[in-house]
């Protein structure tokens, strides 16, 4: 593989069951050494593509290649990757200590001094059997070998449930700082996007299986306006362009739109007496998805 080689390549993936689409369609890239976002609401699909993508599950069509081969039944692709998620079975005698001592053998480059630095900082009690940990010190277990393992390609499937708001940031803090250190490739699917909107380099949004937004999460940052004020002078200022939401209340309206205003155009803004408001990564997702959801129109 060559350094420009993505290490995820998916064309035309689609993964049915019965008469639900899961995945419908998906064609993207994942490149080396970045941070991905994977975003959608309940049910979206991201946790079926990330077991598809880990050879956990098959793909009813379409191709996918990670590390230029199948993921499936591949050991030396499997190798390179490590797959958190919250529903993590292990075996019934183990307690947390077990996880870390078992876990050198799956994942070549771990880094043991890391993961006492983390068992310590995120207070897992070693000698408990993992049946008896609350539901954050499991999350926290997870997080501590996605991140010590430091796999060339590691998942994270909303690895912060149960963990608190300081539990949470301290994970969001160790990943970006060991990620400078160690670059890889990390996919993080979580609902909590304005917490990791900072973290993230590209953004895969999925909504009712399809991909619909693949884009630098820099170019998305400011790449929607909401413009609110009176409900006639928001119109007036937002006809002809591509709506991804309008609100109105007795007689004042907001609307977001999609693309960046020139300075001209925020001047007329100015002059047409509407506010422009920034559009976070969070608000964008939440609008492009129901959007999508709801059929809304495309133009005023
Ligand atoms: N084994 C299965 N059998 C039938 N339907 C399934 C199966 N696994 C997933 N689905 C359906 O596929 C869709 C996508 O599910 P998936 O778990 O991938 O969503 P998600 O984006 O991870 O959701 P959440 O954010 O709620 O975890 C859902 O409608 C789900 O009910």
């Amino acid at each position: 593989m060559t350094d420009t080689s993505p290490v995820v390549s998916v064309s035309a993936l689609s993964k049915r069951f019965g008469s639900v689409t899961a995945v419908d369609d998906a064609t993207f890239q994942v490149r080396e050494n970045t941070i991905y976002g994977l975003l959608g609401r309940n049910g979206a699909g991201k946790t079926t593509l990330m077991q598809l993508l880990t050879g956990q599950d098959f793909a009813s069509s379409g191709t996918i290649s990670v590390f230029g081969s199948s993921p499936v039944e591949n050991a030396d692709v499997l190798s390179k990757i490590c797959f958190i998620k919250e529903s993590q079975k292990y075996p019934d005698e183990f307690r947390a200590k077990h996880v870390f001592t078992s876990a050198p053998w799956f994942f070549r480059n771990w880094d043991g001094g890391f993961a006492a630095q983390l068992i310590d900082e995120f207070a897992v009690p070693l000698n408990r059997p993992m049946k008896k940990l609350s539901r954050g010190q499991l999350s926290a277990v997870g997080v501590i070998v996605g991140l010590a393992s430091r796999a060339p390609l590691t998942f994270f499937d909303e690895p912060y449930l149960g963990l608190d708001a300081v539990a949470r940031q301290l994970f969001y803090d160790r990943l970006l700082s060991d990620y400078a250190e160690h670059p890889r490739t990390v996919i993080l699917s979580t609902h909590l996007i304005d917490e990791v909107s900072n973290l993230l380099e590209h953004v895969l949004v999925i909504d009712q299986g399809r991909i619909i937004i693949d884009a630098e999460a820099e170019d998305l940052r400011g790449s929607a306006t909401t413009i609110a004020g009176t409900r006639s002078a928001v119109d007036a200022f937002t006809a002809g362009r591509e709506l991804l939401h309008r609100e109105s209340i007795g007689g004042l309206a907001s609307a977001t739109i999609n693309g960046q205003l020139s300075a001209l155009e925020q001047a007329d803004a100015a002059a047409a007496g509407v506010e422009l408001l920034p559009v976070s990564l969070q608000q964008l997702v939440v609008r492009t998805t129901s959007a999508a959801a709801h059929d809304f129109p495309a133009t005023a």
